[in-house]
């Protein structure tokens, strides 16, 4: 039985967040056979300073029933459902990282109608502030605009990453020149070519004549000298140092493994950041840097500890050693992964990364769990209007893998084309869609017997025999 693990449509009222935490075996959920549904109806109301204004009048569509029930959708995927059909109706999850180009109202409402289905806020940049006042937009976008977005919250972890620019949103690092990385705070002036970096250890366990990457490698120095706190380094890969980037270093061609890969996984900042997550009744918490079960078991005995009533589903990043040496366990544990690819790229070979994506999305696939697939999908459209042919490749692939959700990181967070760079995400994914529907849909995969009795079995048969028959 071939399993693709996409989320499913909801089919019964009232519509959820999408990316709904529900999951499904491909063909989707939404295999109505009768002309497509959609319920919505919405209430004008406006909170914390909304615009009232732009709250349309009530809209109530008549439901059309589906076999036995009522098909809900939202705006965006009723407008997709009336291009497309219900067969061919996009099944990628769309998330898009939410950052300085898109946090306005208007922004927002643009990528909701451009095929967001999750909104990501990385609690690596921003005030817990500034993320209320988005999640707010987003639920006011979902009950006055009739759209369903869901919200996930992405925890910082213990990453050893750069502070601000002061204010900037990049600055240029060119080949030759020296700059400075130090523990020191900067409270108002930062002295030029010097940048704070967040872990006080990086002074002690650098040592002179380590590669230092910035952002998995977009930037890199060698560390030519130590003073105290201040670790001064010549750049040898020119490039944008972006605010918060984070920092891997390397001696003789191995990752040196800082002290803070011994911290927990989730700092005492990433405990306040998810209380802050449940009380606003985010739909996911994303976790950095998992290295056992553990830690998603523990998550998730906290949140319903916190509150019988919550279904925050808690996805494992999957971005460093550790998660890939317990991957099984950790898939187990959580309610979905994602390939985190821009920190596993700074933690494995290069080359290494695409094999690793596709064993990570096939085993989730055989676990029944959602996977999403994350960073530099497109991410020359932070700077130009289209993407680059390898680009498109590589969205292609994660589509034909079958990824259930694929992420835009800096293209849509303070990207010059936001709009542009999803719609790429969604048209590629319709067109492979497409494709994997008239060239592939005979590829069966492998999964574990779940039977432990006969009858169990012969409802196995009759399961993978009904999925044979609807393809
Ligand atoms: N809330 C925010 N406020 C300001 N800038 C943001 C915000 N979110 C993202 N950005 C900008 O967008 C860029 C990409 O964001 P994103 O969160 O995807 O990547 P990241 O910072 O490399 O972290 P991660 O490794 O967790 O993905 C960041 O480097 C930052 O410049
Ligand atoms: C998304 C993310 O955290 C990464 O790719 O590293």
């Amino acid at each position: 039985m071939a399993h693709a693990l996409h989320f499913s449509i909801s089919l019964s009222p009232p519509p959820p967040p999408f990316l709904s935490k529900r999951l499904s075996s491909k063909p989707y959920a939404c295999s109505a056979r009768s002309p497509i549904s959609s319920v919505h109806s919405v209430s004008p109301v406006s909170e914390n300073g909304l615009p009232l204004s732009k709250a349309p009048a009530p809209v109530v569509l008549q439901p059309t029933t589906v076999d036995s029930g009522v098909m809900h959708v939202d705006v965006a995927m009723e407008v997709e459902l009336r291009e497309n059909g219900p067969r061919s109706s996009r099944r990628t999850k769309l998330v898009c990282t939410i950052g300085p180009a898109t946090c306005g109202l208007d922004e927002l409402e643009a990528l909701a109608a451009g095929g967001m289905n999750v909104a990501r806020l990385n609690m690596c940049h921003g005030t817990r502030e500034w993320h209320r006042t988005v999640i707010e937009r987003v639920r006011w976008l979902n009950q006055v605009k009739g759209f369903s977005v869901s919200i996930m919250m992405d925890t910082e972890g213990s990453e050893v990453h750069m502070g601000d620019l002061g204010g900037l949103t990049s600055a240029k690092a060119e080949d030759g020149d020296i700059w400075t990385f130090s523990v020191r705070a900067f409270n108002s002036h930062r002295p030029e070519c010097t940048i704070s970096v967040n872990y006080d250890g990086f002074a002690e366990d650098v040592k002179v004549g380590d590669e230092l990457l910035v952002d998995g490698g977009m930037v890199r120095f060698e560390v030519i000298d130590k003073i105290g706190p201040d670790v001064k380094c010549r750049c040898t890969d020119s490039g944008l140092l972006l605010p918060r980037a984070n920092l891997t270093f390397w001696r003789n061609g191995s990752l040196v493994q800082a002290r803070n890969a011994m911290l927990p996984t989730i700092s005492s900042k990433d405990w306040l950041d998810i209380d802050f997550g449940i009380a606003e009744g985010v739909d996911f918490i994303a976790v950095s840097f998992v290295k056992s079960a553990e830690v998603i078991k523990q998550l998730k005995s906290y949140i319903a500890g916190r509150s019988c009533e919550s279904d925050v589903a808690v996805i494992a990043k999957i971005e460093s050693f550790g998660s890939l040496k317990n991957l099984k366990e950790i898939i187990q544990a959580s309610d979905g992964a994602m390939v985190a690819r821009g920190d596993l790229g700074a933690q494995i070979p290069l080359e290494e990364v695409p094999s690793i994506q596709e064993k990570i999305i096939r085993l989730c696939r055989q676990l029944n769990k959602p996977v999403i697939v994350a960073s530099q999908l497109l991410k020359s459209m932070i700077e130009y209007p289209t993407p680059t042919r390898a680009e498109v490749a590589d969205v292609s692939e994660a589509v034909k893998q079958q990824a259930d959700g694929l992420m835009l990181s800096g293209e849509s967070a303070m990207g010059q084309y936001p709009e542009k760079a999803l719609a790429v995400l969604r048209s590629v994914s319709l067109r492979i869609e497409r494709w994997w529907r008239e060239e592939k849909h005979n590829d069966n995969m492998e999964l574990p017997d779940i039977a432990s009795t006969s009858l169990e079995s012969v409802s196995e048969e009759i399961c993978h025999a009904a999925t044979k028959m609807g393809k």
